[in-house]
């Protein structure tokens, strides 16, 4: 059943109200791994569940408890839960996305302060535009059409917001658990749809049906009592960087090869079926470098492109807290540093597997430097990877969507990326989960002047609800 006009009409009209929308969203500085931010972060599910109220959705706030981040014991923001519609006739879609964000400064390289919302040149400019705050703007706009036109909606909904997805989802899982038992919030829903992903490129849309998980990993180097003076102290004591350094520099190559040995031997071949998938995408190596924003693809193949994002682990190294990073020249030797990498998984690595490999090879690392300095290794968070079925209705619904509002036929794509509680959704309520992307490949998520362009926000709040509305017509058969 394709979306009524009168929706999709309502939504040209009232695109500029939407944008305002967006940037209010945006303009909260709703950073989940910034101490100083825990307030932002939790106004902005404040702000959220009261736009969720104003358009008539039940809603619940539900404490997620504490938890340590930096030395510091953090209320955790709450997870946001809504309902709307209780008609056993029609179906009930479960959506979910995040309220938080990824740090941004300006001197990260921004062209505007990363909290200040721009609309230019039909981009919706800032942090959190595409990464996921357009996507869940998105689902509220679909409610206010539904909702200013007296239109019932054509399935019923419910919602888990949560403000913790950027560090890990912390405290998701327990309560998607629990709340999927018989008599809880999320149970008996018939599939699950989360809107926080991003095409392949800037051209075709997206249906996605995998995520890599992810291990993030810190190892922390101390030694000397205090940071001390690089000339009175040079080539006299073991120095923290430089064994971390060493430690960094032994975990990848630099073609992305990891060097823990077990961890790539993990993953099986691909098979000539699933190679003919990549075949099938749309998709160029100057996709890539256009999205990267230089000539640095891996290969200039661009099937071994698409498996190293979304078949393939990857470890990326991160950055070293403690580390001197101002302008200058300082002449420190730092008496504490800690290194942060992660690795990317994917099936059927888990965390639980992987960990103690990687703890193994750094511990034998570290013991080959014959250092005085001590180690610490230790997970900050972690995710597994999860894969769908694409022969379900809920894809097919999402196909037709995407096909009467872009007018084309989807990529079918694996995301590099990880959402944490994907895999607990499918697990949990026994459902299949779709992935349906609003934003391009180069909008620039977790990096510097992240933009939703205007057209994927206007036609994405239409793509998501024409879903709803093919949900609605497909058998469940
Ligand atoms: C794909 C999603 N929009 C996203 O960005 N997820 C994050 C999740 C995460 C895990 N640790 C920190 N953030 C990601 O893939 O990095
Ligand atoms: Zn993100
Ligand atoms: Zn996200």
């Amino acid at each position: 059943m394709p979306a009524p006009t009168e929706f999709l009409e309502y939504v040209d009209r009232n695109a500029s109200g939407f944008i305002n929308r967006l940037k209010e969203a945006v303009e909260i500085k709703s950073v989940s791994s910034d101490v100083s931010r825990r307030p932002d972060v939790i106004k902005m599910g404040e702000w959220l569940e009261k736009q969720l109220q104003a358009l008539g959705v039940t809603t619940k706030q539900v404490d997620l408890g504490k938890h340590e981040m930096s030395g510091h014991t953090l209320q955790l923001p709450p997870a946001i839960l809504g309902k709307i519609g209780e008609d056993k006739s029609k179906k009930t879609v479960l959506i979910y996305g995040h309220y938080d964000v990824q740090p941004a400064k300006l001197s990260d390289g921004w062209n505007q302060e990363p909290f200040e919302f721009v609309e230019k040149d039909g981009l919706l400019l800032g942090r959190g535009s595409t990464d996921d705050k357009g996507p869940i703007m998105g689902w509220i706009n679909v409610l206010e059409a539904h909702q200013k036109l007296g239109k019932p909606l054509p399935v019923n909904l419910k919602f888990v917001f949560e403000g913790m997805e950027e560090y890990g989802s912390e405290g998701l899982d327990e309560l998607v658990i629990r709340e999927a038992q018989p008599g809880g919030w999320i149970h008996g829903v018939d599939c699950v749809c989360i809107s926080d992903n991003y095409w392949l490129n800037t051209r075709t849309p997206a249906l996605t049906y995998g995520l890599r998980g992810i291990d993030y990993y810190g190892i922390t180097i101390t030694g000397p009592g205090q940071d001390l003076h690089s000339g009175l102290f040079g080539r006299t004591v073991h120095e923290p960087m430089t064994d971390l350094i060493k430690l960094m520099g032994s975990l990848v190559d630099v073609n992305g090869g990891i060097k823990v040995p077990g961890v790539e031997e993990l993953v099986p071949p691909p098979t000539e079926e699933e190679l003919q998938l990549y075949h099938k995408m749309d998709y160029e190596t100057a996709d890539i470098e256009a999205a990267a924003g230089g000539p640095v693809a891996l290969s200039q193949n661009k099937i071994d492109v698409l498996m190293g994002r979304m078949r393939y682990p990857s470890l990326s190294l991160h950055g070293i807290e403690g580390a001197f990073s101002d302008p200058g020249a300082k002449t420190v030797i730092p008496a504490k540093v800690t290194g942060k990498f992660s690795i990317r998984l994917v099936p059927p690595q888990t965390p639980a597997q992987v960990e103690p490999l990687v703890r193994a090879y750094v511990e034998q690392q570290f013991a080959a430097l014959n250092s005085r300095n001590k180690m610490t290794f230790g997970s900050l968070h972690s995710g597994s990877p999860w894969v769908a079925d694409i022969n379900h209705w809920n894809f097919r619904a999402a196909h037709k969507a995407v096909k009467a509002v872009w007018g084309i036929d989807p990529d079918y794509t694996r995301e590099g990326g990880s959402i944490p509680v994907t895999l607990t959704f499918a697990e949990s309520l026994g459902v299949n989960v779709l992935l349906l992307p609003m934003g391009r490949a180069d909008d620039g998520a977790h990096s510097t002047n992240e933009k939703l362009d205007r057209s994927n926000y206007i036609e994405g709040t239409k793509m998501l609800g024409a879903y709803l509305y093919e949900v609605a017509a497909e058998s469940s058969a």
